[in-house]
C-alpha cells in the first residue's frame, strides 16, 4: 500500500493502513514482545504515584534522552529487528529517526490518556512514525486550545503505519482509550527523533 494524506486542519497526517503485510506484522509481534526489555513505569500524576496501564521500552542512539511525564528514558541499544525497522521506516517517510518508543496493550484495560508529543527534545514540528502491531484499537485525535474541529478517530489495524508531522502536534492531542471490548494484545512503536542535548523539563 501507499502512505495517503488525511485531510484534517493544522496537522499533517499521512497512513497506511496496510504498510506491512499480515504475515509479517504477525511475525514482528511474536518476536518484538518476546524480546523487547519491557517495563512497566511508576508515573507521578497530581502528585500521586500509579503504575503506566500498558509495558513501555524506550530504543535509540546512546544520545537520544528522553523525558516525559516526569520519567526520564535512558535509550537501550538497538535490536536488530528495531534497526531493520528504523530503516524501511525512514525510506517510506523520507524522514530519521534516532529513537523508538515502544507501547504493549496488553489487553483493552491498557490504554493511553490525552497528550500530544510535544516535549521540547522532540522540536516543534517533530515527524513521529507509528506503526501497530496485533489487535486492532481505536486512536483518537483532538484539537487543542485556539482550534475548534470535531475529534477524530481511526482504527489502527496490525501493520498500518500513520505519520505524524508538522504542526499536528502543537494544534492536536491524541489518546489510545481504553475498552472493555475483548481484545488481545497491540504493540505499537513510535519512531522518532530526539535532540541529543539536555533532557528537557519534566511534563505530565
Ligand atoms: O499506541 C498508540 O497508537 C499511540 C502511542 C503514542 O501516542 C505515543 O507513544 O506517544
Ligand atoms: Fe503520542
Amino acid at each position: 500500500m501507499a502512505l495517503l494524506p488525511l485531510s484534517l486542519p493544522q496537522a499533517d497526517l499521512l497512513f497506511d493502513p496496510a504498510f506491512l503485510p499480515a504475515a509479517e506484522a504477525a511475525a514482528l509481534l511474536a518476536q518484538l514482545t518476546a524480546e523487547v526489555a519491557w517495563e512497566q513505569r511508576t508515573i507521578r500524576l497530581f502528585g500521586q504515584e500509579s503504575p503506566q496501564p500498558r509495558l513501555t521500552a524506550w530504543y535509540g542512539d546512546a544520545d537520544a534522552r528522553y523525558t516525559y511525564s516526569g520519567l526520564a528514558w535512558e535509550p537501550r541499544p538497538w535490536t536488530p529487528a528495531l534497526l531493520a525497522l528504523r530503516q524501511r521506516l525512514e525510506a517510506a517517510t523520507a524522514s530519521r529517526f534516532n529513537s523508538v518508543l515502544l507501547n504493549l496493550y496488553r489487553d483493552g484495560r491498557d490504554g493511553m490518556g490525552w497528550h500530544a508529543d510535544d516535549e521540547p527534545e522532540l522540536g516543534p514540528a517533530p515527524a513521529i512514525a507509528s506503526l501497530s502491531l496485533g489487535a486492532t484499537r481505536r486512536f483518537r485525535l483532538r484539537p487543542r486550545a485556539g482550534l475548534v474541529h470535531p475529534p477524530l478517530s481511526l482504527d489502527l489495524g496490525s501493520g498500518s503505519l500513520l505519520l505524524m508531522r508538522g504542526p499536528t502536534q502543537r494544534h492536536w492531542q491524541h489518546a489510545l482509550p481504553k475498552t472493555t471490548r475483548p481484545l488481545g494484545p497491540r504493540l505499537n512503536l513510535t519512531f522518532r527523533w530526539v535532540a541529543g542535548s539536555p533532557a528537557g523539563p519534566a511534563y505530565s
